[in-house]
């Protein structure tokens, strides 16, 4: 059984590192802000399985010391601690490799994304402030939403700082892509483990576009197919929402998608070759400043963006029918931080 569970454990750390060996690992602190939540819970008892991660600093408002007893019990080498409080911050961030926020409110049914910002945005805004201050070097990865407004935000607290490295800064959307690579392959029957499809834009509705037409291993759609599965992939969300009927948002699924990002992130940082990453990130592909496409990562972050490859007409309208909405929710990120 205790062979069993190591080695499911490190089939797990091989996720995001299909094909390729990782030398010398240098051990990191990562710091998870928002880790009692339902998506940090989940995360940093994912995280605590990384033979790549030395120490494992868990950051609330509250439960920080229970939960962090909790996971210390674990057999495994990340030594954990528990920080509660704008007081135990700084302590918390101090020396990080890597900072993931999954603080905030989730949405319950009928909210967008959006509707969020009110709250979502003062956290985000406050839990990249002490990082951009404490930690600098640090990757630092965006989980709370709409993280199409809350990355903006952080990279101009960053920039107001003068420490701000794009190559460093990332919104995860990992969950579109795993949801994405699961879709089709329970509509395609290809290996659901060996299944890789792009997914471009932002993190809400319309703004999140998989390119179907760039799935390895390649598959056919119909028209009808790929308008359905697009439309599913962007919506996920919601279905989870509304499955979980006012009890939050999708939290292990995500969970899974942040240690997946993380795992990637840390790999690379060791030297790993060929790690390839969809994230929101700033960017030049298109003409908005914010976008999300495959990266290709390395020991200081994004080494090279992959850009979006030849889109299909389906794709291409798709693209610009959300340019307007990830416009909006960027300029509106940038003026919040601003004001
Ligand atoms: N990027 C993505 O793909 C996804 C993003 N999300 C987002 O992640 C966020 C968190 O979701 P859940 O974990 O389900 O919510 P949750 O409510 O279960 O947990 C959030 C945690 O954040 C903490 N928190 C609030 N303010 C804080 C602050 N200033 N500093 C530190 N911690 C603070 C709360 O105490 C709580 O423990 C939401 O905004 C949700 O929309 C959720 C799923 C997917
Ligand atoms: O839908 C939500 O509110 C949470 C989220 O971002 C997702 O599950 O993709």
């Amino acid at each position: 059984m205790a062979n069993f569970v190591r080695r499911a454990a490190c089939n797990f750390l091989n996720i995001g590192s299909r094909n390729f060996s990782v030398s010398a690992p240098r051990h990191a602190k990562v710091s998870v802000l928002g880790a009692a939540g339902g998506i940090g819970q989940p995360l940093s008892l994912l995280l605590k399985q990384s033979t790549l991660i030395s120490e494992l600093a868990l950051y609330d408002v509250a439960n920080t010391v229970g939960v962090a007893a909790d996971l210390s019990h674990i057999e495994s080498a990340a030594q954990v601690k528990g920080y509660v409080g704008d007081s135990q911050l700084e302590e918390c961030l101090q020396g990080s490799k890597i900072v993931i926020i999954p603080a905030g409110v989730p949405r319950k049914p009928g909210m967008t994304r959006d509707d969020l910002f009110n709250i979502n945005a003062g956290i985000a805004m406050s839990l990249s402030e002490a990082a951009s201050k404490v930690c600098p070097d640090a990757m630092l990865c965006i989980i709370s939403n709409p993280v199409n407004s809350t990355v903006p935000i952080a990279s101009e607290v960053y920039k107001k700082n003068g420490v701000f490295d794009p190559r460093k800064l990332f919104g995860v959307t990992t969950l579109d892509v795993v949801r994405a690579n699961t879709f089709i392959s329970e509509l395609k029957g290809t290996p659901v483990t060996q299944t890789q499809c792009p997914v471009i834009g932002g993190h809400a509705g319309v703004t999140i576009l998989p390119l179907l037409s760039q799935v390895e291993p390649s598959c056919d759609f119909t028209d009808q197919e790929r308008e359905s599965l697009t439309v599913r992939i962007q919506n996920a969300g919601t279905e989870v929402v509304e499955a979980k009927a006012g009890g939050g948002s999708a939290t292990l699924s995500m969970a899974y998608a942040g240690a997946r990002f993380a795992f990637a992130l840390l790999q690379a940082m060791n030297g790993a070759k060929n790690v390839v990453e969809c994230s929101f990130v700033e960017s030049d592909v298109t003409e908005l400043q914010f976008f999300s496409t495959p990266l290709l990562l390395g020991p200081n972050g994004i080494e090279a963006n992959l850009g979006m490859g030849t889109l299909i007409d389906f794709e291409q309208e798709a693209l610009e029918k959300m340019k307007p909405e990830l416009s909006g929710s960027i300029a509106k990120g940038i003026k919040f931080a601003n004001k």
